[in-house]
């Protein structure tokens, strides 16, 4: 609609200018930290303002000019400036628009049309056909860069942190649909292993609501600590442990656990990678443990999901490209990887919460089928 109201010109002049501006403006009051200190409630003085965060007062004012074009802060008197609810939820969600904005991010995306000009195997020939791959001047992957260029040598932790702040903006504080998206009666008690599940945090959120079960986190090395932390600041010290393992490798034999959960780690990986962290799974599987998954799962075909939605999960699609050549996967999508990786994986379940864009997958070895 708006669109057709504008037409093509202005519709292409609002995109490549006002609408990269508000993105821009965003992330510069973001990094400023603005709107941690503007009060709650009431107003505080421009110059005041200026002054706690140490930047020019003419120069922070043009920036919040265009913020209230937003609807984020607004002046009600000359001067006095104040939160409007959408400036209220920053700081919540600044570790997710820290990430999202950052250099790794954009320099990848620069690199799109170059990478898809010469990505003509799929799978391609070698990873310098990734878009960020093909940014960085010594061709490094996304978790290297993330590890070796953080100025806070933070990267992972800023990562994580990240990660959090994306399902807690969309399911306001609670993480209920771990809960209510995956079968945890058929688990009733025992070992719960998360295959690169970060700092934890899903799991700190998730523990009092299910007595039975215990966690354990594995992810790479610089997640170990920050996920300690985390479970003991949450009381889940006895509950959630961590070990150090890469998911490409043979799943430790004296586990046994009764479920994996794979929560946004396929959709960074190309098909014939996910066949590699999926397989050394089976040997549990056999032994009767589940798959859950969360991801976001766009539709198979056009008119499934509303428009707005799908362009969420469309988004993505494209940043996993950029960052890593992977991709986001429909339903369809899914089945033919999990029989790729084993023809007796079968998709038991998918629900699709309404109060988040990712959904919930279980998925089980049907023993009874011949490999
Ligand atoms: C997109 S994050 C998802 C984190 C968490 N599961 C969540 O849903 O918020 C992907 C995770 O995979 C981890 N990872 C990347 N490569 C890995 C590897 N080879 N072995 C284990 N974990 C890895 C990253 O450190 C990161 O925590």
């Amino acid at each position: 609609m708006l669109n057709l109201a504008l037409g093509p010109t202005d519709t292409l002049t609002s995109l490549a200018g006002p609408t990269i501006t508000k993105i821009e403006v965003l992330r510069t009051l973001d990094d400023l930290g603005v709107a941690k200190v503007v009060p709650q409630e009431g107003t505080i003085h421009l110059a005041d303002l200026a002054a706690k965060i140490g930047v020019n007062e003419s120069l922070l004012h043009r920036q919040l000019k265009v913020a209230y074009l937003m609807g984020m802060f607004q002046e009600p008197s000359p001067g006095e400036i104040a939160h409007t609810s959408f400036s209220a939820a920053i700081p919540d969600f600044s570790p997710y628009t820290q990430l999202r904005t950052t250099r790794l991010f954009y320099t990848g995306a620069w690199e799109v049309a170059n990478s898809m000009r010469i990505w003509q195997d799929d799978p391609p020939k070698d990873h310098m056909q990734i878009p960020v791959e093909m940014a960085d001047p010594q061709h490094r992957g996304m978790w290297k860069i993330l590890e070796e260029d953080d100025p806070d040598e933070r990267g992972h932790e800023k990562f994580a942190a990240g990660m959090k702040a994306l399902v807690s903006a969309y399911v306001g504080t609670s993480f209920t649909p771990y809960v209510q998206g995956f079968d945890w009666a058929s688990i009733g008690e025992g070992l719960v292993v998360d295959i690169g599940g970060g700092n934890g945090h899903i799991e700190a959120n998730i523990f009092k609501d299910l007595p039975g079960v215990d966690f354990l986190i594995q992810d790479l090395a610089e997640n170990e600590q920050a996920t300690k932390e985390l479970a003991q600041k949450q009381g889940a010290g006895d509950r959630i442990s961590f070990q150090v393992h890469d998911f490409f490798k043979p799943q430790p034999t004296d586990l046994q656990p009764k479920a994996y959960i794979l929560s946004r780690v396929l959709h960074d990986w190309q098909d014939a990678d996910c066949v590699r962290i999926i397989q050394p799974l089976i040997p549990a599987m056999e032994k009767g443990a589940k798959l859950f998954f969360s991801e976001r799962i766009p539709p198979d075909g056009p008119g499934e999901v509303p428009v707005h939605k799908e362009l969420l999960l469309r988004h993505t699609d494209i940043l996993m490209f950029t960052l890593y050549g992977a991709k986001e996967r429909s339903r369809g999508d899914f089945e033919a990887l999990f029989k790729l990786a084993d023809p007796r994986l079968k998709v038991k379940k998918v629900q699709h919460p309404p109060s988040t864009i990712f959904s919930m997958l279980e998925v089980v070895l049907d023993q009874d089928q011949d490999v």
